[in-house]
């Protein structure tokens, strides 16, 4: 049985006349790792935050574990990573933890697991302003999953991060929601919510564009034709594919032929392409990029 762990309608938040977010309806389920994702300025942390009661919603509705947001027996359960995390310079990481551990009515045993899951166990002796970026987020992960959370927001958690601060920080995002946990994290890099994420949410301008499946947000494969003359091979796709074609330009400038795949049966297209004529350069099926169908769908270019 599927469980909403967060579900909005409508959220919307208005800074005077300019909507932040502007009436999102999103639904998290219980042990997912849930993508939002959009550009800077698209509204992901005014969301994250109206999800933590910080920021007070203009109109619609949100529940967090089946509570308001910011409802103690809510914040209870989650954990977040939405503000830089504070913490002391000049304490250890461990120390660090503990002090939260305890504010948090928590044993340090608490802390010392939480340092281990973000395997920072070795350097739990150094000081924090010691640390690499990648080491401070990961505290901040360890100190959001305090407690043992039902659910993790966290705020860009790559940002900022080398290529390898942000292969580890994926690595922890999976290990937790491998561990039953529910992770809503967001994001403007497509390529890192593409490999880690099961479901997202599309924002810009404060909108949600589309919530679904990465499938089902990539719409399957498309089938690309690389053909001359063109115009004769658009009419052969058009007729085998079932839907009408024209040709586009590849990154380098070449004419291409893009239709969905699903359902085109490729050596028929091909002997009638050459049946008629056509010189074929190239036929491919090809997946489509998250970013693709990001920039298609906000229409970016
Ligand atoms: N307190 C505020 N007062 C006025 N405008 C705000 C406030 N907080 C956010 N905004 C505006 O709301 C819009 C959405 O901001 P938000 O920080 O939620 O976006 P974001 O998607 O998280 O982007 P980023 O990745 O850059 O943080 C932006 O145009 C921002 O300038």
């Amino acid at each position: 049985m599927t469980q909403t762990v967060v579900a909005t309608d409508g959220l919307t938040k208005r800074y005077g006349t300019r909507a932040a977010v502007d009436g999102v309806t999103l639904e998290v389920r219980r042990g997912e790792v849930y993508g939002f994702l959009g550009p800077n300025g698209a509204g992901k942390t005014t969301t994250l935050r109206m999800l933590l009661g910080l920021v007070r919603p203009t109109a619609g509705t949100a529940s967090v574990l089946g509570h308001p947001p910011g409802a103690p027996d809510a914040l209870r359960r989650v954990g977040a990573l939405v503000e830089g995390p504070g913490f002391y310079p000049y304490l250890s990481g461990r120390q660090n933890l503990r002090v939260l551990a305890r504010y948090r009515g928590l044993d340090d045993r608490a802390a010392d697991r939480a340092l281990d899951r973000v395997d920072l166990a070795a350097r739990g002796k150094d000081r924090f302003r010691t640390y690499s970026l990648g080491m401070k987020q990961r505290l901040g992960v360890a100190a959001a999953l305090l407690g043992d959370p039902d659910l993790l927001i966290l705020d860009e958690p790559t940002n900022g991060l080398d290529p390898a601060g942000m292969a580890a920080m994926r690595m922890l995002v999976v290990d937790v929601a491998a561990g039953g946990q529910t992770v809503l994290l967001s994001s403007h890099l497509l390529a890192e919510v593409q490999q880690i994420c099961e479901r997202v949410g599309v924002v810009a301008d404060g909108r949600l564009l589309h919530q679904g499946t990465v499938d089902q947000m990539r719409g399957g494969s498309v089938l690309e034709v690389r053909a001359a003359p063109v115009a004769v091979a658009a009419r052969v796709v058009s007729r085998v594919a079932g839907v009408e074609v024209t040709a586009g330009l590849d990154d380098h400038g070449h004419e291409v032929l893009t239709v969905p795949a699903a359902g085109v049966d490729v050596p028929e297209l091909a002997r009638n392409l050459v049946h008629e004529g056509v010189d074929l350069h190239t036929l491919v099926v090809r997946e489509r990029a998250l970013e693709e169908v990001f920039l298609s769908m906000t229409g970016v270019s």
